[in-house]
């Protein structure tokens, strides 16, 4: 069985970065990983991919023969990816022996509720390869300083979640950077847990530009509350390059050293264990008896992500 990750989220929301942290944090963790690059927009990358659409389909080149804009050019591009996944299940197999993959997916959020050539992608890797993959959504944390952005981000997590049919975290990401766009309405808990979105339309109500739209703010609201399915983890996966000079000095008296921290290691960990439970990862190896894993899995997942010496030395 392979285990990974399909990251996706509107344009900006943090995805590439979050592949590369995510890589560097788990491989810091002693996993193997492989990050595939499905985002033929992705120009300059961060991290060494082990797969580059680039290789298949070029975007530039797409819009050129087929006089289209940069939408219709990815959209072209998945159908092609769809049409060629040969290809990319040819790339993936030597892979698939001992390691974690992360697929870095493009921002086209109509790619992951409307279309169906993404879903088909994933759902026929899951199938031929016998994958587990859980979908890690990301939402910047800055649509939470406005109420009208914060409802159209849930609509699309709930969209994107009924449509992909995966094992599925929403994310909000940059969360360092909440308060930079003004104090937030209510306590960060509201924003995550989605309980209750009447406060959000009282709030909306005081402001005269959106009064008019009252109507369907307490629809949309109501069918995300009926769902009841969309609640975010968070998380802030910047990664730091520690100062040349430690890390020579650390060298030169035979110090193991890591060139790089995270800015908030916690919310790394906390994401991995929610993940590692959703597609089953936390399960690998384990005999028990079917009670003892549904206590596992409805339980908090504990263990010790902290045992690893480079937090202790990477924090200093
Ligand atoms: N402060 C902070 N910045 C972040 C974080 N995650 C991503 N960013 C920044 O957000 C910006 C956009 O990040 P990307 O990783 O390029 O976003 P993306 O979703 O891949 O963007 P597209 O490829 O356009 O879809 C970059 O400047 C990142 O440095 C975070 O956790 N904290």
């Amino acid at each position: 069985m392979v285990f990974g990750q399909v990251v996706v989220g509107p344009p900006g929301s943090g995805k590439t970065t979050y592949c590369n942290g995510m890589s560097q944090f788990l491989s810091l963790i002693g996993r193997k990983v492989a990050v595939i690059n499905l985002d033929p927009a992705n120009d300059s990358l961060p991290y060494e991919c082990a797969v580059n659409i680039e290789d298949l389909v070029k975007l530039s080149d797409v819009m050129v023969e087929h006089s289209l804009g940069p939408n219709g050019g990815l959209v072209y591009c998945m159908d092609y990816l769809e049409k060629n996944i040969d290809w990319l299940e040819a790339k993936l197999e030597p892979l698939l022996k001992d390691h974690y993959l992360l697929f870095d997916f493009p921002g086209q959020v109509e790619l992951f509720f409307l279309h169906s050539s993404a879903k088909n992608v994933i759902l026929k890797l899951i199938k031929k390869l016998n994958l587990r993959l859980t979908a890690v959504h990301l939402i910047d944390a800055h649509l939470c300083s406005d109420p009208g952005k914060y409802i159209s981000a849930l609509i699309l997590s709930l969209s994107t979640m009924l449509h992909l049919e995966l094992p599925h975290i929403n994310v909000l990401s940059k969360i360092d950077l909440i308060e930079s766009y003004g104090k937030l309405a209510f306590n960060l808990d509201f924003y995550t847990d989605v309980q209750d979105l009447s406060y959000l339309q009282h709030h909306l109500d005081q402001d005269p530009r959106s009064a008019k739209y009252r109507k369907l703010t307490k629809e949309l609201c109501d069918i995300i509350e009926n769902f009841s399915l969309v609640s975010f983890s968070t998380l802030d996966i910047q990664v730091h390059q520690v100062c040349p000079g430690f890390s020579s000095v650390c060298q030169m008296f035979g110090i193991l050293s890591w060139s790089f921290f995270f800015q908030d290691k916690e919310s790394v960990g906390n994401l991995v264990k929610l993940i590692d439970k959703s597609n089953g990862y936390i399960f690998v190896g384990m005999e028990a008896s079917a009670v003892e894993f549904s206590k596992i899995a409805v339980g908090p997942v504990n263990w010790d992500y902290y045992r690893y010496p480079f937090f202790s030395f990477s924090c200093v």
